[in-house]
């Protein structure tokens, strides 16, 4: 039986857990406030790591097996197993993809491989870009389109979803919608991710975090009157948007509960990121031609039923709707490297 350390470092949480095999036996999800997270990579880092020592000492955990770790902001790859190695903490510790929690999340598994002399790896990172070129195509010949997103999580519900219905995942036309700190919307088309907003760069619905798709020319505006550098821009768009911008929250909890109690600044709020939500998840039935097999909804606001049956209301004319609150990240990080383990498939190199 091997023992897995899994860890899953995302953008207001941090999930950690100790597998052996495919049995989670211990787990702890903590939830950070803005000012938590808010530190340079450095800083980031070392608080993350105080939180994954704080597990492994409460815990009476000396060893284990393997790491499995959420792959962050890498060039575009394919899905997969790949062992973290010094060419991916070069590009992380730089950021030069970008910043993002799960970069912490490789980097930490990299620092703990090298302190417990055992292997880490990353499962599917937010970079797996299997988008269609028709997709990724913009009106501006030098800019293209990204493929960042809850790569996992997505891939992860979708398989789960086609086994429930004793189909296959590569049969199926689906549209996922990960409803978390950050919100993606795929198009998943027999089994490939052919269209996805970029989570991080100001596409698709806003979310606790996020600022979702804008007025380009009146964001142009704000960034040179403000003096505004790419980092600047960077944070605005990933970090200080959607309800951190409107209430100086992630907390969705939060921002519900002030809701029903008739706070008309939240109930607007919580209508507008389910209205533009619906939207994405009508703009991929396109792909489709206007249908799909199933929509599935997953991520931690998936616990609102408030907002799952806004959503409903508003799509379910495309197709049903399944809801997979929470994630099944951490089974999926572990399965991936427990199938290197176990030598059914092998880890990929990243170049
Ligand atoms: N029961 C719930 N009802 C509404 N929102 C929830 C609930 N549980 C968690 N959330 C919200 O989900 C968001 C975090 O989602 P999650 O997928 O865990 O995030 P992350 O992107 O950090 O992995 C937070 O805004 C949190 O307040
Ligand atoms: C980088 C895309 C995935 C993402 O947004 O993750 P979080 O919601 O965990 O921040």
């Amino acid at each position: 039986m091997a023992h897995i350390l899994t860890l899953n470092l995302g953008s207001t949480s941090s999930k950690i857990a100790l597998f052996d095999d495919h049995t989670c036996v211990i787990t702890e999800t903590l939830r950070h406030t803005v000012e938590e997270v808010s530190g340079t990579v450095e800083e980031q880092t070392a608080f993350r790591l105080q939180v994954v020592n704080n597990f492994l000492q409460n815990h009476h955990i000396e060893t284990f097996d393997a790491i499995a770790a959420r792959g962050g902001l890498l060039k575009p790859i394919s899905g997969g197993t790949y062992l973290i190695n010094e060419a991916m903490t070069k590009d992380l510790l730089a950021s030069k993809y970008g910043s993002h929690a799960s970069n912490i999340s490789t980097l930490l598994g990299g620092q703990l491989s090298k302190a417990y002399n055992k292997p880490a790896y990353i499962v599917d990172p937010v970079v797996v870009d299997e988008m269609s070129p028709m997709a990724k195509m913009t009106g501006l010949k030098f800019m293209e389109r990204r493929s960042i997103f809850h790569a996992l999580n997505q891939k992860a519900v979708a398989r789960n979803y086609a086994e429930r219905i004793n189909r296959s995942y590569e049969e199926l036309n689906l549209i996922v919608a990960h409803l978390g700190g950050g919100i993606t919307v795929g198009t998943h088309a027999g089994g490939r991710v052919v269209d996805v907003n970029d989570g991080l760069s100001g596409e698709g619905p806003f979310s606790p975090e996020r600022a979702g798709s804008l007025p380009a020319n009146q964001l142009a505006r704000h960034v040179i009157e403000s003096q505004l550098t790419i980092d600047d821009v960077a944070k605005l768009l990933s970090k200080r948007g959607g309800f951190v911008s409107h209430f100086g929250t992630t907390d969705a909890i939060a921002v519900e509960q002030r809701a029903l109690q008739g706070d008309a600044a939240a109930v607007l709020a919580y209508e507008a990121m389910a209205y533009q939500i619906s939207k994405s998840i009508a703009a991929a039935s396109v792909y489709f031609n206007g249908s799909a097999d199933q929509i599935i909804m997953t991520g931690g606001l998936a616990y609102s039923n408030r907002l799952v049956n806004m959503i409903t209301e508003r799509v379910q004319f495309i197709a049903g709707v399944t809801v997979m609150p929470g994630e099944k990240e951490m089974e999926a990080l572990t399965a991936g490297v427990l199938r290197v383990l176990n030598k059914e498939e092998q880890p990929k190199v990243y170049a």
